[in-house]
C-alpha cells in the first residue's frame, strides 16, 4: 500500500511534521463538529433571546472556525512540502538506483516495460502526494461521516444523502481510473516522439537525417506520433470530465431535496431554526466536502498511473536481482559451459539463438562468426549475463550464472560496436568502465595503452582532463574512430576480467589501428588467461584475428552449425570455409583492383593475413 509506505518513509524524513499533519486532521475535525454544533446553539440561544449563551456560543464557534481554517492552511502546506521532499529525497533516488541497477536490458528493450519505466522516473514527488492524498481521503471520509452523524441527529432521513455519495464517487472513480489507463497508453507515442526529436538534435543521428534530407519527415512522424498521444490523453479527459460531471450534479440534486425536506420539519414546528442553519451549514458545506473528497480520490487515482508502474519496478527489480549470494570465483578454472541456451527477445515471435551447447575452456579466445543477423551479438548479451537465457542454462565454472549475479557483471570487461559518446573529461569518459576507480589517473591511462590510444591524452590541450564532446565548454569533439578507442579504453578498464568481450569494437577505425588494437588485446587476453583463466569472446569481420582464436564458433540463423579451429573448419569445407575463402578472394580482387569501380582503401599491409 503506497500511502503505508509513503507515511513510513515521510516518518523517516520529518517525525515533527509529520505528527503536526496528522495530529492536525484529528484536530480540526473535532473543531468541524464543533463549529457546526456551536452554530446551532447560537441560533437556538438567540431565538429563544439568551443574549448571554449566543455571545458564548459564539466565542467559541468563531474560535473552533478560526482553528479549522489555520489548521488547513499549516496542514497543507506542510504536507505538500513533505511529499516534496520525500518524493525528491527519497523516491526520486531510489526509482533511479532500481532502474539504473538492473542487470540485463528486458526493461528498456520491452515496449511495455519501457513505458512503465518513463512514466515513474521523476515522479516521486507525485508519488508522495499521492500517499499523502490518501490521507486526505481518510479525513474527509472522517468530516462528511461526522456530518452525516449531525445530520442524522436532525433526522435520519438526512442519511440518504450518503447513498448519493457512492455513485458520485462511483463516476469519479471512473473518470480518474480512465485518465491512468490513458497515461499509460500514450507512454508509447511519447516515447517515440522524444526518440524523434532526439535524431534531429543530437550531432551523431542528425547528420544521417541531413544528409537523406528527412528532417521534414522526422518531424512530422514526430507531431504524428505526439498527435496520437495528446488525442489519446484529450479523448480520455473528455470522457472523464464527462463521468465527473455527472457525479457533480448527482450531489447537487441531493443537496436540493435536503434542503427543501428540512425547511418543511422546521415550518411544522418539529425542528428549530438552529436545526435548520446548522442543516444549511452542514449540506452547504458537504457539498464542498464531497468535491474535497473527490478531487484527493482523484489525486490518489492520478498516482495510481504512477503507484503502478513504482510496484511493477520494485518487484521487477527484486526479481530481476534473484541472484545467489554466491561468491565469485577470483580466477576461472573449468570455464563456461552453455547447456542447450535459446533465446527469444522480449516481444518478439521467433527465438533468435536456438539449442545452443558449447564448452568454453578457461583461458581460451573464441571467435564468433556468421552472417548479420545470425546472432552473433546475443550470444554476447547473453554471456554478459544482459538477458537470462528463455530455456537452457549458463554455468560459470560449473555456478549458474544467475546464481553469481550482480557480481558476473563486475567481472566482465566489454566493449560493443554500438557505443556511447559520454560529453565528460576523456578521464571520466574511459574511467566510467570500472565505476569505483574513475579517478585513478594512471589505471585510465593503462586502459588507453591496452587500446592503443595512448595518443589521445597527448593530443588534447588539458590531457585526461580535456572535455570531450562539442556541447562542453571548451569541449573538443573526437572523430568517429577516436570516439571508438575512447570506448574500448573503456571497456579495458577493469584489469583483472574473467571474460573479456568484444563485439566489433573496431568498425570505427583505420586498419593499421585496427592491426596494432588486436595485436595488444592478443597479448592481453594470454596474459589474462594465464593468470585468471581469463575468457575472451570476439565478433569480429577479421578473419586474421578470427583464424588465430582457440575456438571458432559458427552461427546461422541462431543455430550453432560448426565449431572447432580454423585448420579443423577449414577440413570440414563447410560454412566457415567458404566464408573465409570468400573473404580472401574478395580482399585479393580488391587488392588487384577489380573491384567494379569501388576503391579499396585498406591495403594487404593495412592488417590482413590470410594465409
Ligand atoms: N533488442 C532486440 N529485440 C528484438 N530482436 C532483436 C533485438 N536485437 C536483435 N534482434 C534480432 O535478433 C537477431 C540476431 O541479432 P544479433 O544482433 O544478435 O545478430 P548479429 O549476428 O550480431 O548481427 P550483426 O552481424 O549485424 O551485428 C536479428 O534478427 C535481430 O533482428
Amino acid at each position: 500500500m503506497t500511502w503505508w509506505l509513503v507515511l513510513r518513509r515521510s516518518w523517516a524524513v520529518d517525525r515533527f511534521r509529520t505528527l503536526v499533519v496528522l495530529g492536525l486532521v484529528l484536530v480540526q475535525n473535532a473543531m468541524f463538529v464543533l463549529t457546526a454544533v456551536g452554530i446551532r446553539a447560537v441560533v437556538d440561544s438567540a431565538t429563544d433571546r439568551r443574549p448571554g449563551a449566543a455571545l458564548a456560543g459564539a466565542a467559541v464557534t468563531a474560535i473552533a472556525f478560526a482553528l479549522t481554517a489555520v489548521g488547513d492552511f499549516v496542514q497543507f502546506q506542510t504536507r505538500l512540502d513533505i511529499a516534496d521532499r520525500v518524493g525528491r529525497l527519497e523516491f526520486d533516488p531510489q526509482i533511479q538506483q532500481m532502474s539504473a541497477a538492473l542487470p540485463g536490458l528486458e526493461h528498456l528493450e520491452r515496449a511495455s516495460y519501457a513505458d512503465r519505466l518513463s512514466l515513474v522516473q521523476g515522479r516521486g514527488t507525485l508519488l508522495a502526494e499521492g500517499g499523502w492524498a490518501a490521507v486526505d481521503v481518510v479525513s474527509s471520509v472522517i468530516r462528511v461521516l461526522a456530518t452525516m452523524v449531525l445530520l442524522a441527529a436532525v433526522h435520519p432521513a438526512l442519511l440518504l444523502m450518503l447513498l448519493l455519495m457512492l455513485p458520485a464517487g462511483a463516476l469519479n472513480a471512473l473518470a480518474y481510473g480512465r485518465l491512468g489507463r490513458a497515461a499509460l497508453r500514450a507512454a508509447e507515442d511519447e516515447r517515440l516522439e522524444r526518440h524523434l526529436h532526439e535524431v534531429v538534435t543530437q550531432p551523431e543521428a542528425v547528420r544521417q537525417v541531413r544528409a537523406a534530407s528527412a528532417h521534414g519527415e522526422v518531424m512530422r512522424l514526430a507531431t504524428a506520433a505526439w498527435q496520437r498521444a495528446s488525442g489519446i490523453q484529450v479523448a480520455a479527459s473528455i470522457r472523464s470530465a464527462a463521468l465527473a460531471g455527472a457525479g457533480g450534479a448527482v450531489v447537487v440534486l441531493g443537496y436540493v431535496v435536503a434542503l427543501v425536506f428540512v425547511v418543511r420539519l422546521v415550518a411544522t414546528g418539529q425542528r428549530t431554526i438552529g436545526d435548520l442553519i446548522m442543516v444549511v451549514t452542514l449540506v452547504g458545506q458537504l457539498r464542498s466536502m464531497i468535491e474535497r473528497l473527490l478531487y484527493v480520490v482523484s489525486r490518489v487515482l492520478t498516482a495510481a498511473a504512477v503507484t503502478g508502474p513504482y510496484r511493477w519496478l520494485e518487484s521487477y527489480s527484486r526479481r530481476a536481482w534473484r541472484g545467489g549470494d554466491l561468491p565469485m570465483p577470483d580466477r576461472l578454472t573449468t570455464g563456461i559451459a552453455i547447456h542447450d541456451v535459446s533465446f527469444t527477445y522480449p516481444g518478439a515471435a521467433d527465438p533468435c539463438l536456438e539449442r545452443i551447447t558449447l564448452d568454453i575452456p578457461a583461458g581460451s579466445v573464441v571467435a564468433v562468426v556468421g552472417e548479420h543477423g545470425s546472432g552473433k551479438s546475443t550470444l554476447v548479451k547473453l554471456l554478459a549475463g544482459f538477458y537470462p537465457p528463455t530455456s537452457g542454462r549458463l554455468l560459470i565454472d560449473g555456478v549458474p550464472v544467475e546464481d553469481l549475479q550482480p557480481r558476473w557483471r563486475d567481472a566482465i570487461s566489454a566493449a560493443f560496436q554500438d557505443f556511447g559518446r559520454y560529453q565528460v573529461s576523456l578521464r571520466e569518459a574511459v574511467g566510467v568502465g570500472d565505476l569505483p576507480r574513475i579517478d585513478d589517473a594512471d589505471l585510465v591511462r593503462a586502459a588507453l595503452d591496452r587500446s592503443a590510444a595512448t595518443d589521445l591524452e597527448t593530443r588534447l590541450p588539458a590531457g585526461l582532463e580535456t572535455p570531450v564532446g562539442p556541447l562542453l565548454p571548451g569541449g573538443v569533439d573526437l572523430s568517429g574512430g577516436q570516439w571508438q578507442k575512447v570506448a574500448l579504453a573503456r571497456g579495458n578498464m577493469r584489469d583483472t576480467p574473467l571474460l573479456l568481450l568484444f563485439d566489433e569494437p573496431t568498425a570505427a577505425l583505420d586498419a593499421p589501428s585496427e592491426d596494432e588494437i588486436f595485436t595488444r588485446q592478443a597479448h592481453l587476453s594470454r596474459t589474462l588467461a594465464e593468470r585468471f583463466g581469463t575468457i575472451t569472446v570476439v565478433v569480429s569481420h577479421r578473419f586474421s584475428t578470427v583464424r588465430s582464436a582457440d575456438l571458432i564458433v559458427v552461427l546461422d540463423r541462431g543455430r550453432l552449425t560448426e565449431l572447432g579451429t580454423h585448420d579443423e573448419l577449414m577440413g570440414i569445407g563447410g560454412r566457415y570455409a567458404r566464408m573465409y575463402e570468400m573473404h580472401c578472394t574478395a580482399y585479393h580482387g580488391a587488392a588487384r583492383g577489380d573491384a567494379g569501380g569501388v576503391v579499396a582503401t585498406a591495403g594487404p599491409a593495412e592488417g590482413e593475413n590470410h594465409q
